[in-house]
């Protein structure tokens, strides 16, 4: 549904042949219109990009911010969260997460009861504190959770599951979020939303009619006896342990306040970031390692260096290539890596029978799952290339870029095949990694991350990448996940900061004043540089993943837009 996030029924990512079909970030089609209103409510998303919070170590470095709004049924808890993330402006990603998914399944006779008003949903017993608990801390400790799909139009528990990833921010909301232990652990700021009993009321009969489809006897009837009864016993009382009381109207002030204390919070862990990472990153850089160190000490696997090779590489390399010429030769060779990388995955003994009737055994790729995933805006045509080799593998795609200012890559958007959006899948899965090269390595940095935060292990990722700068983020890469493979064709000595110059109408939206834009150029490097910029590059698949970058943008926006439900 958004960038982060995504029911795991979802279809997996377009197999198509071709980079004009790749998987795309646009909103998966709701399964149940009944849902809309709810869906929106329960999970609001805003993003402007994500930094890293893991540390140099490949280790997270702080943990997502979370609020825990609890209050009277409609006292106005929502609408507080909303205003929080309005209110707190150009943020990372947050995640709004409602108690209402939490709901237990219900029987038959509960449902029932349920639709003659006559069961309570207003005890703590009747939500799975447990599953609450366990997916807040999934996300609290940056890991991705599935979440319940409820339905309060059938007062049921839904087959599905929302897929969430990625929030450094995350407000949930719910009568009983201060209620449980469990939960209070996890919060960094608890909010309890006070608010006059009649107005709850007028509201609730309201939204009840207005969005569950209730009557007014019915809403009344379940108000005395179980609504009022509760907030009474558990969810007035729990107004104690909280941080801050704000009023359930004219509460902006209140809002202000709390969205200064987040930012400020947020502020401390990303200048902690920015001393521990980039700052030693660039260091080690511009000073180089003592002396470039081999393949094997870098723990690599290249291809054979065979003249044919050196061939392919020549042809990509020199700047009379054809474009025509350039995209042939580096299908060509993207056929040749992934074929290279398929060696790494485990296989078994397979027993078949020839046509001639013969009994013979041979052998069969031996895990749950294989699928790719590509670092856009480069890994399109490594992306061909695997699904030349492996019929129908499920691709994903991150999308990771440089912040011009800080130097920090910033995650954009993540879409991953449904096989390791799921935790116990995810263990069983192995994944292909595919970007065109590794320079610093903070874009592969940033991705083994994502993929270890979805519990794929660092042994089952395969980085495919045409190109690797020796003098670059490679050590650094390699000492901090030594079980990842790295399959490349090639390793060139030098990697260096440079300025490019670009004419006005090419100048995109990192544009400096000052003296253009700052890239890392690998050398000799591939590819056909044209004062600056990979020309082929530009003109080829990049223009699939720019197609990428503006549909996720058109995203990010919608997300910065509140959406009301
Ligand atoms: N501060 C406020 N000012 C105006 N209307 C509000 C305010 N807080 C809540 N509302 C309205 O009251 C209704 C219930 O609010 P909601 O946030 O959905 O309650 P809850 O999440 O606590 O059940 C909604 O229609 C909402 O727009
Ligand atoms: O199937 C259901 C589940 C819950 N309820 C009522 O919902 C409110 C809690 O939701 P708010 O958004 O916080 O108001 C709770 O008071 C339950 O009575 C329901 O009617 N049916």
């Amino acid at each position: 549904m958004s960038l982060f996030t995504n029911s795991a029924k979802d279809s997996p990512p377009s197999l198509g042949p071709s980079p004009a079909v790749s998987p795309s970030p646009s909103p998966s089609p709701r399964p149940n219109a009944l849902l809309t209103t709810k869906t929106l409510k329960n999970t609001i998303l805003k993003s402007h990009g994500r930094p890293p919070w893991y540390g140099e170590d490949g280790q997270p470095i702080s943990q997502a911010f979370v609020v825990g709004i609890a209050g009277g049924s409609s006292s106005g808890k929502t609408h507080v969260a909303r205003q929080i993330v309005r209110s707190l402006g150009s943020i990372p990603t947050v995640i709004i997460m409602s108690q209402d998914s939490f709901y237990k399944p219900h029987t038959p006779e509960e449902i029932k009861l349920a639709f003659a008003s006559r069961f309570d949903f207003d005890h703590p017993d009747s939500i799975d504190m447990d599953l609450f608990a366990s997916c807040l801390a999934d996300l609290k400790n940056l890991r991705q959770t599935n979440i319940p799909v409820y339905s309060f139009e059938s007062h049921q528990r839904l087959e599905e599951t929302k897929y969430l990833y990625g929030a450094t921010i995350i407000i949930t909301e719910g009568i009983m979020a201060l209620h449980d232990p469990k939960l209070r652990e996890l919060y960094d700021l608890k909010i309890f939303v006070q608010c006059d009993s009649d107005f709850m009321l007028a509201r609730r009969i309201t939204r009840d009619i207005k969005e569950r489809g209730r009557s007014v006897e019915g809403i009344l009837e379940q108000y005395l006896r179980y609504v009022k009864p509760s907030y009474d016993n558990f969810v007035g009382p729990s107004s104690r342990y909280a941080d801050i009381i704000v009023p359930g109207k004219d509460n902006s002030v209140a809002i202000e306040l709390i969205s200064t204390h987040i930012r400020r919070q947020l502020e401390k862990r990303s200048r902690h970031f920015r001393r521990k990472m980039t700052v030693s990153l660039q260091r080690s850089l511009s000073r180089g390692p003592p002396r470039p160190l081999t393949n094997e000490e870098l723990g690599l696997t290249v291809l054979d260096q065979s003249p044919q090779l050196k061939g392919i590489y020549t042809v990509l390399r020199d700047v009379t290539t054809t474009r025509q010429d350039f995209i042939f030769f580096v299908d060509r060779l993207a056929t040749v890596l992934v074929e290279k990388a398929m060696e790494m995955l485990p296989y078994r003994d397979k027993t078949i029978e020839t046509p001639v009737g013969v009994k013979t055994i041979g052998k069969t790729i031996d895990t749950e799952s294989v699928c790719g995933v590509t670092i856009l805006r480069s890994g399109g045509p490594l992306e061909r290339g695997l699904q030349r080799v492996i019929n129908d593998v499920p691709i994903g795609s991150l999308l990771v870029q440089s912040d011009s200012k800080t130097g920090e890559p910033i995650l954009l958007h993540v879409m991953l095949p449904v096989c390791i959006r799921d935790r116990r899948r995810a263990e069983n899965a192995w994944v292909f990694l595919l970007d065109a090269q590794i320079g610093t390595g903070a874009s592969a940095f940033m991705a083994i991350r994502i993929l270890l935060d979805h519990g794929v292990p660092p042994s089952h990722i395969i980085f495919i990448t045409f190109l690797i700068a020796r003098s670059g983020g490679i050590a650094h890469l390699r000492r901090t996940f030594p079980e990842v493979t790295i399959v490349t064709g090639a390793v060139d000595d030098g990697l260096h900061e440079a300025w490019v110059e670009e004419k006005e109408e090419e100048r995109g939206p990192d544009w400096e004043d000052e003296g253009g834009r700052k890239v890392w150029v690998v050398e000799p490097g591939m590819g056909q540089i044209d004062k600056g910029i990979h020309k082929h590059l530009l003109t080829s698949w990049v223009f699939w993943d720019l197609v990428m970058i503006i549909t996720s943008s058109l995203v990010l926006r919608a997300h910065a837009t509140i959406e009301t439900a």
